[in-house]
């Protein structure tokens, strides 16, 4: 299961379209790896218990994981927290996100300050290193309710209510 990543077109469409360029311009692995972008593809189904995902935690030091339940129902200031989440942003540390349904969308600056459009699907996790800008968008825009989770399980804003459960893993 490949990881989907393009280079965007910015314009004033909604942050939920794809925003591809015409023609498509994706992006590779190896040059998301050289942005200290690392992904893998687990099961999600057994995040509770998957060795793979242990082995992950174990080589990169996450002791820390934490279940949120990201959805209007849950969550007070659910559309202020989107928002902060669409706003560039970074971390002293890795930004660890791993998906356990559902999609969305993480964008990152590459070293030429060129939006790069992540596609997140249940299953995906990424690591974001330090020091990257990004942000997080959901990807949802029509009535269905597609709950995604990433490490903040992340509730499509159509007026879904179904809460889908994620992992946030963090350092010591
Ligand atoms: C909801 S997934 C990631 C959003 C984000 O960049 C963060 O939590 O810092
Ligand atoms: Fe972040």
């Amino acid at each position: 299961m490949a990881l989907e990543a393009w280079f965007m077109q910015e314009n004033d469409d909604d942050q939920r379209f794809p925003h591809h360029k015409n023609p498509p311009e994706y992006v590779s692995l190896e040059h998301l790896a050289n942005l200290g972008v690392l992904y893998w593809h687990l099961d999600p189904e057994k995040y509770e218990n998957d060795p793979e995902l242990e082995k992950i935690r174990q080589a990169r030091g996450y002791s820390y994981m934490d279940l949120l339940d990201l959805c209007p129902e849950k969550v007070e200031n659910y559309e202020q927290k989107l928002k902060n989440f669409y706003t560039e942003h970074i971390h002293a540390d890795e930004e660890i996100r791993y998906c356990l349904a559902g999609s969305g969308y993480f964008d990152v600056r590459d070293k030429d300050d060129r939006w790069i459009r992540i596609l997140i699907k249940a299953g995906d996790l990424i690591v974001l290193p330090a020091g990257i800008y990004h942000r997080f968008t959901l990807d949802t825009i029509d009535e269905t309710v597609r709950g995604r989770a990433s490490m903040d399980p992340i509730q499509s804003t159509a007026g879904g209510s179904s809460c889908k459960k994620g992992v946030h893993q963090d350092h010591d």
